[in-house]
């Protein structure tokens, strides 16, 4: 890839009232499926709110002329073909999927724009010179199964449908089943074609999930890397017994070991100083009565920083001293490491672009790091991948009340909207 360069934009800048009209109507579409009455949006894989989020969206983009299709785990794609078509496909989106009562904006917000800016740009430009798809991931955030990136872990190839983990949901459901009963992975002997070979890059847009940019008071988040992280589920068994005839010097309760782990990585966590941050955010008691005393407890640990030592020391150094904690009040201790994803630089040259359109087109922005973990640092295994964020109001995230004003969603596609011309209808946007 060359480097960027004025020439890669429309001299025009996108018409950004148009623009922004759309995308917000998109996204207050979008987040029907699955709301709830609190203002929250849940869509869990494979789940009715999730399928009927991806078929309404397969819908909207069918009407609008792409060619839609599905792969088998479920990812969904709309495509507008290149004049060149065997040459390759730009690729931009993000994950439909969202946490438990979660916000309209998460990864419903990628998808949103990138959908504006590909309509945008047809109707504008015509025929790309490459192909120019937009893809709604099936999951991203790990909410269900014990497992996160299952959609562009299995476009990458990390993941493939015909080795599907043995991980179950809280209600005992394989993967495998879920997948199955939501109408995909199902004829198990052709051969796969999830994974993709023909991306010349990848671009998502997201909002930021941090308070970084508002602090600034820019408009861009220009991300050139994304925190290393792991999480891990802890298990701590004591004895369940009477809570009124066992007395205190004779119990082994799990859950008031469990609080003191809990205190000791928040102390350790507090220790290495930013950027480590530290979560223990499930917890599970059994047998969970008031006149019972708890005899196991299991909770999740959430992990993350931007260098990979300093990540794997704290993990070391926690399970070291929950290992003490647990042997001193006689509870049994185990954990399963479930997710291990190291730090990811972004593409250095697309990022460098993200940036010189900003100069140009006259956006405030800001390089940073994400906290959050993002389809694009797995995409970027496979394809120069970008990942460019707008603001969030007070960093919240995770929440129904995340919100971004129309003002800076609109900044964000039109950004989106000059890189995809770049890079898919400028000859000088070869890669
Ligand atoms: N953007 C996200 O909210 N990502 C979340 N999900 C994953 N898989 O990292 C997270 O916890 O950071
Ligand atoms: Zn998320
Ligand atoms: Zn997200």
């Amino acid at each position: 890839m060359r480097h960027a360069g004025s020439s890669r934009l429309p001299e025009e800048a996108p018409d950004i009232s148009r623009l922004s009209d759309s995308l917000e109507e998109a996204i207050h579409w979008l987040s029907r499926y699955g709301a709830d009455s609190e203002g929250g949006v849940t869509r869990l894989l494979y789940t009715d709110s999730w399928q009927q989020a991806q078929a309404a969206l397969a819908e909207r983009m069918q009407q609008a002329g792409l060619e839609v299709y599905y792969d088998e785990v479920g990812n969904l794609y709309g495509r507008i073909e290149g004049a060149q078509p065997h040459l390759g496909t730009i690729l931009t989106g993000s994950h439909i999927d969202t946490v438990r009562h979660g916000g309209k904006y998460d990864g419903a917000y990628g998808i949103a724009a990138g959908l504006t800016a590909l309509l945008y740009l047809a109707q504008r430009y015509g025929k790309p010179r490459y192909n120019l798809e937009i893809v709604s991931f099936c999951e991203e955030e790990g909410s269900r199964f014990p497992l996160t990136y299952w959609g562009s872990g299995n476009v990458s190839g990390r993941y493939s449908p015909d080795r599907v983990p043995d991980i179950y949901d809280d209600a005992g459901l394989s993967l495998k089943e879920a997948m199955l009963a939501a109408g995909f992975c199902s004829q198990a002997s052709r051969a796969w074609t999830v994974r993709r070979e023909d991306l010349r890059a990848f671009i998502e847009l997201h909002i930021e999930q941090g308070a970084v940019l508002e602090r600034e008071g820019s408009s861009i988040g220009v991300v050139q890397g994304i925190v290393g992280q792991k999480r891990l589920t802890f298990e701590v068994i004591g004895e369940a017994n009477h809570a009124g005839t066992t007395p205190m010097a004779w119990r082994r309760d799990a859950l008031a070991g469990a609080a003191e782990m809990v205190g000791y990585m928040e102390k350790l966590a507090q220790s290495y100083g930013p950027p480590m941050v530290a979560t223990v955010g499930s917890l599970t008691l059994t047998p969970n009565l008031a006149n019972v005393i708890p005899g196991k407890v299991s909770f999740t640990l959430d992990a993350r920083h931007s260098d990979g030592g300093e990540l794997s020391s704290f993990c070391s150094e926690a399970a070291a001293g929950l290992g003490d904690l647990a042997a001193r009040r006689g509870l049994i201790l185990t954990s399963h490491e479930w997710m291990n994803a190291e730090p990811v630089m972004m593409d250095a040259e697309l990022t460098g672009w993200v940036e010189d359109i900003c100069t140009q087109r006259d956006w405030s922005r800001v390089r940073m790091f994400s906290g959050a973990g993002h389809d694009a640092q797995v995409m970027q295994s496979i394809c120069p991948a970008a990942l460019v964020f707008v603001p969030s109001r007070g960093g919240v995230s995770h929440s129904p009340d995340e919100y971004t004003s129309a003002e800076e969603l609109a900044a964000g596609v039109s950004v989106l909207t000059d890189l995809l011309y770049g890079l898919a209808y400028d000859k000088e946007g070869a890669l």
